[in-house]
C-alpha cells in the first residue's frame, strides 16, 4: 500500500535549513494499522503530508495505494484518505449536508453521494448528529466527523494525523473503537501519527519511531520492548549511603544498564527482571544492604525510545516545541 523509498524534505527557513525528513523507507502492507509515533518536530506530518502528496519531496520516491505522489497526485488523493490535524469540516452547511457536498466532490451523483453519506453517518455513529453544523459538536463528535469526510470516497488507505490529541480519555477511547472498526470490518489500512505512547503500545500491530527526521525503530511494540528495553527494578533501601552501595553492586549485575540512584531509589535495566532481580537481592544481602522494596517492570516504548536516543520520549516533547532542529 505504502513504499517510500529516501524520502527527504528540506524546508528553507530564513537564511538556514530544516531538514524535517531524511531519507524515509518504509513498506506498509495491505491492511496494516501502523502507529507513526516520535516528539514534536520529529518529521511526522511532513512525512504524512509527502505520502498524502500534499506536499511534494525534496528528493526520494513514493508510491502510495499503487500511484506515484509526485508524477501522479490526483490518483493518489483518489484512493486514499486524509484526517488532518485541523477540523477539514465547515461551519455552514450541515453534518450530513457536508458529508453530501464532499461525496459530489468526488464525482459521486446526488442520490449515491447521499447513500454513501448515510453509510459514513452510520460507520461513524453520527446518525442522531445528522442534522447538526459541525460547529454546535463535541470534540470527540467533530473528530468522527473528520473521519467520515476523510473515508467518504472508499479509501483503501486511511491516513490520520494524530486523531486522538485533544480530546478526552473517554472521546480517545471512542475514536480507538471507530479506528479498529474499520480495520476490523472493512480491511482499511491505517497509518497515523501519535503522541500517545499507551495508544501506541496497545492498539497499534506495528510501531514506527521517527526522530529528527530519521526512523529509529520499526517492528510490534513486543519486538521493541524486547529487543531494545529490557525490563526495570526498582530497589529502596533505608538511607542514601545504601543506596550508593545498592547501585555499585547493581553495576556489577551481568547485563545491567542505566543504573541510577535518587536519594534511596535506585533503578536499573535489565534483559530479564525474573531472572535477576532474586541475584540482585542475593547480593545486595552479601554486601550488607538492607533492602526495604523491591519492583519490576516491564518496559514502555518510552524506555525504547529512551534506550535508543537516551532522552525520554515525553520529555523530547515537553522541551523539543516546535522549534527547528539540525540542518
Ligand atoms: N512549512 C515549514 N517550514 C519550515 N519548517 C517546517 C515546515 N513544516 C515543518 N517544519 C519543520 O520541520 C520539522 C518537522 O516538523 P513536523 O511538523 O513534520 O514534525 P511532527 O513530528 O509532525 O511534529 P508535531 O508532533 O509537533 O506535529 C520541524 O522542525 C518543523 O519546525
Amino acid at each position: 500500500m505504502i513504499h517510500a523509498r529516501g524520502l527527504t524534505r528540506r524546508f528553507k527557513v530564513g537564511k538556514g535549513v530544516v531538514d524535517a525528513v531524511r531519507g524515509l523507507d518504509i513498506d506498509v502492507a495491505e491492511g496494516q494499522l501502523v502507529a507513526f509515533l516520535g516528539p514534536n518536530g520529529a518529521g511526522k506530518s511532513t512525512s504524512l503530508r509527502m505520502l498524502t502528496s500534499l506536499l511534494p519531496p525534496t528528493s526520494g520516491t513514493a508510491t502510495v495505494a499503487g500511484r506515484d505522489v509526485v508524477s501522479d497526485p490526483a490518483g493518489v488523493r483518489a484512493r486514499i484518505g486524509y484526517v488532518g490535524q485541523k477540523s477539514s469540516a465547515g461551519e455552514n452547511f450541515r453534518v450530513r449536508d457536508e458529508l453530501v457536498t464532499q461525496a459530489r466532490c468526488y464525482g459521486l451523483r446526488r442520490a449515491e453521494a447521499r447513500r454513501r453519506a448515510d453509510e459514513v453517518l452510520a460507520l461513524l455513529d453520527l446518525e442522531a448528529l445528522a442534522t447538526r453544523k459541525p460547529g454546535t459538536l463535541s470534540g470527540g463528535q467533530r473528530r468522527r466527523l473528520d473521519i467520515a469526510l476523510g473515508l467518504i470516497h472508499r479509501p483503501g488507505l486511511l491516513f490520520l494525523d494524530e486523531p486522538s490529541t485533544g480530546l478526552d480519555p473517554q472521546s480517545r477511547a471512542n475514536i480507538w473503537e471507530h479506528i479498529l472498526r474499520l480495520r476490523a470490518e472493512h480491511g482499511t489500512t491505517l497509518f497515523l501519527t501519535t503522541h500517545y505512547l499507551e495508544e501506541a503500545d496497545t492498539m497499534a500491530e506495528r510501531v514506527v519511531i521517527i526522530d529528527h527526521g530519521r526512523i529509529i525503530a520499526d517492528g510490534t511494540a513486543e519486538q521493541l520492548k524486547g529487543e531494545l528495553a529490557g525490563d526495570r527494578v526498582t530497589v529502596t533501601v533505608h538511607d542514601e549511603p545504601e543506596a550508593a552501595r545498592a547501585a555499585e553492586v547493581a553495576a556489577r549485575i551481568a547485563g545491567s544498564d542505566a543504573v541510577t540512584v535518587e536519594r534511596r531509589t535506585v533503578r536499573l535495566r535489565v534483559p530479564h527482571a525474573g531472572r535477576t532481580l532474586p541475584e540482585y537481592l542475593r547480593s545486595l544481602d552479601a554486601s550488607g544492604v538492607k533492602v526495604a522494596t523491591a519492583e519490576t517492570a516491564r518496559p514502555t516504548l518510552d524506555d525504547v525510545f529512551l534506550a535508543l536516543t537516551g532522552r525520554s520520549l515525553r520529555e523530547s516533547d515537553e522541551s523539543h516545541g516546535t522549534a527547528p532542529h539540525g540542518a
